[in-house]
C-alpha cells in the first residue's frame, strides 16, 4: 500500500486533569475517507482539531503528506480543509465575502465558478450576499463543508458535517466527499451518526475515552449487525 496522508502514532492530548486523546493510532490514505466514530467526548473533535494545526499534541507524533506536524504546521494547513464543529464563521460577513477571504489568503486564482457551483450545490446561492449571523445552524454547517473544500484540498476534514443538516445539506455532502475521493484526496469525517458515516466513508475507526477500540471497513458497520456492532463497542 501506498504512504498514508494521514500518520498519527501514540496521540496524547491531555487538557489538565482530562486525557482527551489517550495514545491512539491513525493511518488514513490517499483516495480514502476514514469515518472517526464515537459518543460525545470520545475524542474525535480534538483528534480533528490537532490534524487542522490548532491544538498541539501533549505526545506522539502527528504526519501529514510526509511533513510533521510539529515543524510544519503552516505546510499542512495549506494543503488542509477543516470544517470546525462549532464556530469558524463571521457573523458580519458574507458566504461570499467569507469565500473571497479564503480565495485571497490562499491565493487562489480561477475560484469563482467553482465557488458559485458549490453554494447552488449546498442550496446557498440565494444568500450568498447575506450575512450569516441570521443563518440557522444546518446553514452554518453547510457553509462551512463548502469553505473547506473550495481550494480541492489534499486532506478534508470534516467534523460533524451532517449535524441538524437538512437531506438536500447532506447530499451535497456526500458528494463533495465522493470528489474528493475521486481525485485522489484524503477525508476524514468526525461524527456520531453511524449509517451516514458508513455511506459517506470506505473505512471507520471508532473511538471510547480518547482510544482506539476499533477500526474496520465500514461495511462491517452496516445494518442491525454492524449496529449492534457498533453499539457493543460503545458499551
Ligand atoms: N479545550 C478543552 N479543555 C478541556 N477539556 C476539553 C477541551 N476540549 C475537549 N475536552 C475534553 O476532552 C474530551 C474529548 O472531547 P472531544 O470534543 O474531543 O470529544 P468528541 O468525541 O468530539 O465529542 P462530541 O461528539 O461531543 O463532539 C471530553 O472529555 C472533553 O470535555
Amino acid at each position: 500500500m501506498s504512504e498514508p496522508v494521514v500518520d498519527i502514532r501514540s496521540l496524547h492530548v491531555r487538557f489538565g486533569e482530562v486525557e482527551a486523546v489517550a495514545g491512539i493510532d491513525v493511518q488514513a490514505y490517499a483516495g480514502q475517507a476514514t469515518a472517526l466514530l464515537g459518543r460525545n467526548g470520545a475524542g474525535k473533535s480534538t483528534t480533528m482539531r490537532v490534524l487542522a494545526g490548532l491544538i498541539p499534541p501533549t505526545a506522539g507524533t502527528v504526519v501529514v503528506d510526509g511533513l510533521d506536524m510539529r515543524k510544519d504546521t503552516l505546510a499542512i494547513k495549506r494543503i488542509s480543509g477543516y470544517c470546525p464543529d462549532v464556530g469558524g464563521l463571521i457573523p458580519r460577513a458574507t458566504p461570499w465575502e467569507h469565500l473571497q477571504l479564503s480565495a485571497r489568503l490562499r491565493r487562489l486564482e480561477d475560484w469563482e465558478d467553482r465557488a458559485r457551483d458549490l453554494l447552488e450545490r449546498f442550496e446557498l446561492g440565494d444568500v450568498a450576499h447575506r450575512i450569516t449571523g441570521g443563518f440557522s445552524h444546518g446553514m452554518g454547517r453547510r457553509l462551512s463543508v463548502v469553505l473547506a473544500s473550495l481550494h480541492q484540498p489534499k486532506l478534508l476534514l470534516l467534523d460533524e458535517p451532517f449535524d441538524g443538516v437538512d437531506p438536500i445539506g447532506v447530499d451535497a455532502t456526500m458528494d463533495v466527499v465522493a470528489d474528493a475521493r475521486a481525485r485522489g484526496a484524503c477525508i476524514l469525517i468526525s461524527t456520531h451518526l453511524r449509517e451516514l458515516a458508513i455511506q459517506a466513508c470506505t473505512d471507520v475507526l471508532v473511538l471510547r475515552g480518547g482510544s482506539r477500540v476499533a477500526s474496520v471497513e465500514s461495511a462491517e458497520m452496516a445494518g442491525e449487525e454492524g449496529a449492534r456492532a457498533y453499539r457493543a463497542l460503545l458499551d
